[in-house]
């Protein structure tokens, strides 16, 4: 890219640039904090006022190692602020980026896409000077070129308008390494449009002195790339899961046969992590997107196979509940006590998790229901208020007849046979990730029941007391 076209791309747009950020989730609250971060101003907005004065008062409204660091420091050095108004973002921003949520259509597959809709509408309405606005949710292939146009369409101020396509690689629990440092940036742009080219370099210029791969393509490319991302995680848990399946059947170890693939480089050990399967605000909806998507363009066969990968996924939850009923002989009128309800651990989000799932399940089947989350029991009573939330793994355990340890948080992951000595019926514990040292617990006289090993309670119900 040549200096002077640098220089004139620039000339337009206040210099640091002014950065909105339009919706404060998971997503925006990240990608804003950690903005202000790079030395940029920076705008939050969103139309949930509670999050917004929350956001502005220094408080995350949700769990993120790292973040309530960032937002404190530059709510107060007050280059980062937070508002409702469209009207103050438009008439100060020069880089408007686009995080609303994306979620699965209420009773169907499709992606909901009206948050970013309504979002780039009022955004356009709003635009009285020059600006890029800049998409990073994540969203079916062809929303960019719509909303490029509709962009146009509804902008009747002064100022010109660019649209580019910006999708978000971040995890969560490593949201603000993966935004300051990311393996790679994707960056969808109009035919030609390099004044938005030249901003998105000067927005991310500390990521590419650091070598950061950017990759710069078409809007429709820029929104495969993050679906495909998304489907090939899936799909990559999925793999071992079914190799799950048939190891529980006919002998082996999973987590052995993921090492030992693992280290074909091609493969790669990452993602195999056999257990109760994905879950949260992203790969569940995404694949299904995806798959809609692609129907309704004609292409009906083409990711039939994300079909499968869905329901692997969610037989492995069916398969921890048998589990349970297998150990337990009944599951009414059973005590349980459940270790994480997160559908990750470092997360507090239990959107489509897999933990609260099987909770649920459990106590629709008439078991009592001790829950212990490090963070993540006040959103999941939100969602299923009648589980019995306790605050801490001793007090889940206590009086339990099966303990099961569904999110891998380090605090579980770090137990030992002595930590539960006593306080459980059964020295019986189901471990849904695969994360146990199983011979240690063995040897201390417990029965170990994991996702991806043969389990035949006859046999292997050592931990039994008798008379429960
Ligand atoms: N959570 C994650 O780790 C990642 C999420 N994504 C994608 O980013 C998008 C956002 O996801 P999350 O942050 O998890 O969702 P979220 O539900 O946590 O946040 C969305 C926010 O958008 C706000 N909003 C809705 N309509 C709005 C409007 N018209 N104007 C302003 N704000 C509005 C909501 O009030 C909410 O605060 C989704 O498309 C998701 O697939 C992509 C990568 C990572
Ligand atoms: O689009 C998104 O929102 C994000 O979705 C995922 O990130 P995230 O959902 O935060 O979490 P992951 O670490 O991908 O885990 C997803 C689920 O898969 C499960 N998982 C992960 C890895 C594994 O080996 N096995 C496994 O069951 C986790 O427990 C979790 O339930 C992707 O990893 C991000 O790159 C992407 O930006």
């Amino acid at each position: 890219m040549k200096v002077t076209a640098y220089r004139t791309s620039l000339r337009r747009f206040t210099v640091p640039l002014r950065i909105t950020v339009i919706g404060t989730g998971y997503l925006g609250a990240t990608h804003a904090a950690c903005m202000a971060e790079l030395g940029f101003e920076v705008l939050g907005v969103d139309i949930d006022e509670r999050k917004i004065e929350m956001l502005a008062a220094g408080e995350l409204p949700f769990h993120e190692p790292g973040l309530p660091e960032l937002l404190k420091k530059h709510t107060q050095s007050g280059r980062l602020r937070f508002t409702t108004s469209f009207e103050e973002a438009g008439a100060w921003g020069d880089v408007h980026f686009i995080g609303v949520g994306t979620p699965q259509k209420p009773g169907g597959y499709g992606a909901d896409i009206r948050y970013v809709d309504a979002a780039a509408t009022s955004l356009a309405e709003n635009i009285t000077k020059d600006a890029l606005i800049v998409g990073k949710s994540t969203v079916p292939v062809g929303t960019a070129r719509r909303l490029a146009t509709l962009v146009q369409e509804r902008h009747t101020g002064p100022g010109r308008i660019s649209f580019a396509w910006n999708p978000e690689f971040l995890r969560e629990g490593f949201a603000v390494k993966d935004t300051l440092t990311p393996d790679r940036l994707v960056i969808g742009l109009a035919e030609g449009d390099l004044d938005a080219e030249v901003i998105l370099r000067e927005v991310y210029a500390s990521q590419l002195a650091a070598e950061t791969p950017m990759i710069v393509t078409d809007y429709e490319t820029a929104e495969l790339v993050k679906v495909a991302a998304n489907a090939f995680l899936a799909t990559k848990i999925s793999f071992i899961n079914a190799f799950s399946e048939v190891t529980e059947s006919v002998g082996g170890d999973i987590r052995t046969l993921a090492d030992a693939i693992g280290h074909d480089a091609r493969i790669g050990r990452r993602f195999l992590n056999a257990g109760v399967g994905f879950g949260g605000g992203c790969l569940p909806k995404d694949i299904r997107a995806l798959q809609a998507r692609v129907s309704e363009l004609g292409l009906d066969r083409t990711m039939r196979f994300l079909t499968e990968v869905d329901e692997i996924n969610l037989r492995r939850r069916d398969r921890v509940v048998s589990l349970a009923e297998e150990v337990l002989g009944r599951l009414n009128g059973a005590t349980v006590g459940i270790l994480g309800v997160a559908f990750k651990p470092d997360s507090d989000d239990v959107r489509d998790s897999p933990a609260l799932d099987v909770a649920a399940r459990l106590f629709n089947s008439g078991a009592d229901v001790n829950v212990y989350d490090p963070q993540g029991n006040a959103n999941a009573a939100k969602r299923f208020p009648r589980l019995n939330y306790v605050d801490s793994y001793v007090a889940a355990a206590t009086g339990a007849q099966v303990v099961m340890l569904l999110t891998e948080w380090k605090e579980f992951k770090e137990l030992h046979p002595e930590d539960l000595d006593g306080l459980v019926q059964n020295k019986v514990i189901i471990d849904g990730r695969n994360v146990l040292n199983v011979r240690e617990w063995e040897d201390a006289g417990w029965t170990v029941a994991a996702l991806g090993r043969k389990f035949d309670p006859a046999r292997d119900m050592v931990g039994l007391n008798a008379g429960v």
